[in-house]
């Protein structure tokens, strides 16, 4: 740049007036008010970062809540007033009541509806000390009272008289210190007296409102309008608030009077859910909660399956138990690859709903397990069957009434297997039950003759083979088929019932599963009796009480919640463990559909069978085949000595006889016998007759057909003598002879 710009640029433009600029120079205008690069960017971030807050779950749920509780805002108010008003109403009671002694006079109105004259005098009494005491307490206040007036009123008259003729310069410097003292307490008092003023009637309002909120378990400010929180934890508010919207009169009442429900056990985390035992009040019993099952589910955001209502120790007494969301399956049978059980300890059988392995008794108690077809019924069976298998020293026995492969693999291990529809497999399993009969009575007297009488089988007795008192396990599939038989089906119930009757001690354990649990397909006296009761899904209460025990579906204890298909595998049962009932998620051994974990669990018992150096336990001490039935030696015991007997007569004989066997016979079974072997009945003026003579020519020709000799003519001479003269028909066929003395007569 030059020293003066003005001045050279005139010069170089002449005469003309020319307005000379300076040089220009390349550059750039610098404005330092345009927002900085650096300073953008923090705050781009910044404002990020308060957009990502206000998007935030929690700020999200605030400001719902508060959007909500504005929204709510005139309802709110209207409700404060009348909190307000409840809660003056609510202490005009309580006044009331204490005044005018309210409980203690309900006591005496109680005692003396009751005739109870003792605690009627006792209330009555109480009231009277309690007024006694009452008013004493008020002579006592006023008696305080004035004489705090009479000391009191001399000292201010005093300080009044010294303060009107005194200076305040004048007196004794304590005395002014005291007056001074004075001044300052009552500038205090003047001032707090207006705010006590304002403050007082807003408290009481404040306290009236708390006094007459809603006690409705639930209601509260900050409860939102959804049921986001219901998945995830059940609580005490949660039960209370689930209990409060039952519709149940009684509990309705107690929640609009104000009362809270005690927790006798608090909720707890209880396994995979939460338990809690709560008292009820009056006019509730559980089962009234229990009918409500559903509605309770509902209501704590659960289904029916995981909500378990039931009867505590007392009627009013609610345990409630509930599952946490979600169904898993129970996991792998603990010994499907190796272990052994003791069977008198318990053999695993599934999860409870606490998630613990149940091992199930076996020793000293009876199975009804039933539930709708595919369920897992034979499943759970086979189970236990299992768990048996693998104790050396058990003895297996195993009925299926249908055509169904569930145990085949078992083969090796049963001392007994029958499977099928077919009448022998029901005369089997009822020869079997015939025969658990004697092995139990043996067993009673093998008990008898041990050192100390010992009263049950134990697991040391069971040791001694000797003394043949292992435990017995017999398993009978659809066991409904063979207590409906028409031939074999009465006497297996009655023997049925007498083993699970008796058969406890002597460790003879029957294992029943069924697809039908009514009365007429299950004796009433087993479904009574059976110790272990196992109901999968089933259909209606009949089906849950045959299998649970009676008043079991009333007490909240409920298979027909379990949904079929669904809950495959699940089920309710009683007497497993110290528990009222088990949710129990059942183990399950494959064996379908080419899977096969069976078959490898019973090598497994084999070979440990093997190791004890024992043998599959046979029941071969028993007479496994009984001598079958003779008829015609039947019908000539019941003639008893007679000539002949109408036929009639000896029908009923013979059911009188053997029940079992004869109860079905009909006229033509009784001819059929005779006619077989060449023999008839005869008709004496209209009416048939079984002669003895016929019987005996029968007897005889059935005996040389068993032996193939050519059959003996002539009678067997009657066991005891006629005591009746001789038939009138006696001459139509040939007199009787002294045959062989016949021992087969039963
Ligand atoms: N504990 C379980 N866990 C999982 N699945 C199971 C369980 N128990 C049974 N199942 C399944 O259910 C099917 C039917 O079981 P199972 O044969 O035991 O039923 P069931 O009630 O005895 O039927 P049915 O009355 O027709 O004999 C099995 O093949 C198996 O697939």
């Amino acid at each position: 740049m030059t020293s003066d710009p003005g001045k050279s640029a005139v010069e170089r433009a002449g005469s003309r007036a020319v307005e000379h600029v300076g040089p220009i120079l390349d550059g750039e205008l610098v404005d330092d008010t345009l927002p900085q690069p650096r300073r953008r960017t923090v705050r781009r971030r910044v404002g990020r970062w308060l957009r990502r807050v206000w998007q935030s779950a929690p700020v999200v749920r605030a400001r719902s809540l508060a959007a909500y509780r504005v929204r709510q805002a005139p309802r709110d108010v209207v409700r404060l007033v009348w909190f307000v008003a409840r809660g003056m109403w609510r202490w005009l009671l309580k006044f009331w009541q204490w005044a005018t002694y309210a409980d203690l006079r309900a006591d005496a109105r109680r005692a003396r509806l009751a005739g109870d004259a003792e605690a009627r005098r006792a209330a009555q009494e109480l009231i009277r000390s309690d007024a006694t005491a009452r008013w004493a307490k008020v002579g006592i206040a006023v008696r305080r009272f004035v004489i705090a007036v009479r000391v009191a009123a001399p000292v201010v008259a005093v300080l009044w008289a010294v303060a009107a003729f005194m200076e305040r310069a004048d007196m004794w410097t304590w005395l002014a210190e005291v007056y001074n003292g004075l001044d300052a307490a009552w500038s205090v008092l003047v001032f707090l007296g207006p705010v006590v003023l304002w403050v007082l009637p807003l408290a009481v309002v404040v306290a009236a409102a708390f006094e007459g909120r809603d006690r409705t378990p639930g209601a509260g400010w900050l409860v939102q309008p959804d049921r986001d929180d219901a998945d995830s934890w059940i609580d005490e508010r949660m039960i209370s608030r689930a209990l409060a919207h039952l519709g149940i009169a009684p509990l309705d009442k107690f929640y609009r009077d104000g009362g809270e429900l005690v927790y006798t056990v608090a909720a707890r985390k209880d396994g995979d859910g939460t338990a809690a035992q709560i008292r009820l009040p009056m006019g509730v019993t559980a089962d009234m909660v229990a009918a409500r099952r559903s509605r309770l589910a509902a209501n704590l955001g659960r289904s029916a399956l995981e909500t378990w209502p039931t009867k505590g120790e007392e009627d009013g007494i609610l345990d409630l138990w509930i599952a946490d969301k979600g169904a898993r399956g129970a996991g792998d049978w603990p010994l499907v690859h190796e272990g052994q059980t003791d069977i008198f300890e318990g053999v695993p059988f599934g999860l409870s709903q606490r998630g613990t392995v149940i091992n199930a008794p076996l020793i000293g108690v009876n199975w009804l397990i039933g539930g709708r077809p595919g369920q897992g019924k034979s499943s759970a069976l086979r189970t236990l069957m299992l768990g048996a298998a693998l104790d050396p020293t058990a003895e297996l026995w195993a009925f299926v009434m249908g055509e169904s492969p569930d145990f085949a693999p078992f083969e090796p291990r049963l001392s007994r297997y029958r499977m099928g529809m077919d009448d022998t497999v029901a005369e089997a399993a009822t020869q079997a039950l015939a025969d658990l009969l004697t092995e139990m009575e043996r067993r009673g007297k093998t008990l008898g003759e041990q050192p100390g009488r010992p009263p049950k089988v134990s697991r040391k007795l069971a040791d001694k083979r000797s003394l043949g008192l292992h435990p017995l396990v017999v398993g009978i599939d659809e066991c409904h088929e063979l207590f409906q038989h028409p031939k074999f089906g009465k006497r297996a119930a009655e023997m049925a019932v007498r083993l699970i009757k008796r058969g406890r001690k002597y460790g003879v354990v029957l294992l029943l599963a069924t697809q039908s649990p009514t009365k007429d397909s299950i004796p009433r006296e087993i479904t009574r009796n059976v110790a272990c009761g196992v109901a999968f899904s089933v259909a209606d209460q009949v089906a849950n009480d045959g299998l649970l025990g009676s008043g079991k579906y009333a007490a909240g204890i409920r298979a027909t919640d379990l949904r079929i298909n669904t809950d495959r595998g699940t089920c309710v049962a009683v007497g497993i463990t110290d528990e009222i009932f088990e949710l129990v998620r059942t183990f399950y051994v494959p064996f379908e559909d080419g899977a096969d974990d069976v078959t490898p669990v019973i090598a497994r018992a084999m070979a440990s069978i093997e190791d004890a150096g024992r043998a599959v336990e046979t029941a071969e001490r028993i007479e496994i085949e009984a001598a079958p039935v003779d008829h015609l030696a039947d019908i000539a015991h019941v003639l008893g000595g007679e000539q002949r007997v109408r036929t009639q007569t000896v029908l009923t004989r013979l059911a009188e006889f053997n029940a079992d066997e004869y109860e079905p016979w009909a006229f033509a079974d009784l001819k059929a016998v005779l006619t077989d072997h060449g023999q008839r009945l005869r008709k004496v003026r209209g009416l048939m007759y079984v002669h003895a003579d016929d019987v005996a020519a029968a007897r005889r020709q059935a005996r040389g057909e068993a032996t193939g000799e050519a059959p003996e003519t002539g009678g067997v001479l009657p066991l005891a003598s006629p005591d009746q003269d001789p038939s009138v028909d006696q001459g139509e066929h040939p007199g009787g002879r002294r045959g062989n003395a016949t021992t087969e007569d039963p």
